[in-house]
């Protein structure tokens, strides 16, 4: 039988992009009966009365956990510790626990110490999102057909598991179990590392601009634009990131850079065959990921649960 993906009241911490696509997805789908959030500025506040998604704002964390069954925080990593300390003596017993962070040792390591016996912690990271941030940058479909991936510690309630999988799934995410560890090495290289380049790239080409006085970024052709599109993205969700996954970019970054000596080799000697070669079974291998994505369950989950679909 499978479990019910309902919860009586769900407290959203943070009302950015994920938070905001949660409470939309969450309230299109039945998913909570009540949704509360914070929103610490009166401007933030305001504006999510405003846009009458959830059914309660209010202004401390404190606040919004209390009676909570489902709380979830979707803040920068480097927020989950301090604000796992703020609401612990606030949080109902038996409530599940989770986060959206897109780093999962660091947040495990810094929140559980906090957490009460009695409280069931399940850690998640939907691995959706855009370059935008903010209370109007959420909708409901982002997490059609996509990867959420939960990392419960060890002993943790078989029965909060599934309830947490549950949810995610009826917002449409495919759901998969790991250790934080490993999480943490796939999405250095999968989804760090490739934020880490972009921004690179985007300084590099405008300091060049600014050396040639040429006009570098205005003239960026499509690849560049394509490619730099998530150069856009908080600073401070991606400062948070990079410092919390130090060890696996590191190590990831370091194999990137031996594979970029060995094409930088390629070009100098003159060797075709070695680029060629390379950009043929890398472009095979972009071909497929691009494929893979593609499929058609976005369409089917749409046709089973309403009116979501998904955007392009
Ligand atoms: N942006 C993405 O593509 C993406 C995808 C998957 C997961 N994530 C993860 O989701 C989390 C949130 O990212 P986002 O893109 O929604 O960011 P966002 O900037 O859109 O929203 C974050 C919200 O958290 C609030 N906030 C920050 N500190 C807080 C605190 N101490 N108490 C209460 N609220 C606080 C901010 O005011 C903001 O409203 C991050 O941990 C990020 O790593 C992001
Ligand atoms: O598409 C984008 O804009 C994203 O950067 C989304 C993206 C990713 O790298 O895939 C970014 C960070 C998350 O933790 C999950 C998803």
């Amino acid at each position: 039988m499978s479990t019910n993906p309902h919860f009586q009241r769900v407290a959203l911490i943070g009302f950015g992009l994920i938070g905001g696509s949660i409470a939309r997805a969450a309230k299109l789908q039945g998913l909570a009966s009540e949704i509360v959030t914070t929103a610490r500025s009166e401007k933030t506040r305001a504006r999510v009365i405003e846009l009458g998604i959830v059914d309660k704002v209010v202004a401390t964390n404190a606040e919004a956990v209390k009676d909570a069954d489902l709380v979830i925080l979707c803040i920068p990593v480097g927020a989950c510790g301090p604000v796992a300390q703020e609401i612990a003596a606030h949080l109902k017993p038996g409530a599940i626990i989770s986060d959206v962070g897109s780093v999962k040792g660091a947040v495990v390591k810094d929140m559980a110490p906090h957490l009460p016996q009695g409280v069931h912690f399940v850690p998640a990271h939907p691995v959706a999102g855009t370059e935008h941030s903010g209370p109007d940058s959420g909708f409901a479909e982002l997490f059609i057909n996509r990867w959420c991936i939960l990392t419960p510690p060890d002993g943790t309630d078989a029965g909060a598991v599934a309830h947490l999988r549950a949810f995610w799934a009826a917002m449409g995410a495919k759901v998969e179990v790991m250790t934080p560890d490993h999480h943490d090495l796939v999405l250095a290289i999968t989804s760090h590392l490739p934020h880490l380049i972009a921004y690179t790239i985007v300084g590099t080409a405008d300091e060049l601009a600014q050396v040639t006085e040429s006009e570098v970024i205005k003239f960026s052709a499509g690849g560049f634009r394509d490619f730099t599109r998530i150069a856009a993205s908080d600073p401070t969700m991606w400062r948070d990131v990079f410092l919390a996954n130090k060890e696996a970019v590191l190590e990831m970054l370091g194999t990137f850079t031996e594979d970029l000596a060995k094409l930088t080799r390629a070009i100098r000697r003159g060797d075709g065959d070695a680029l060629f070669d390379h950009f043929t079974r890398t472009r095979a291998i972009r071909r497929g990921i691009v494929e893979i994505g593609q499929d058609s369950a976005a369409a089917d989950f749409g046709r089973q649960h309403g009116q979501l679909e998904k955007k392009p």
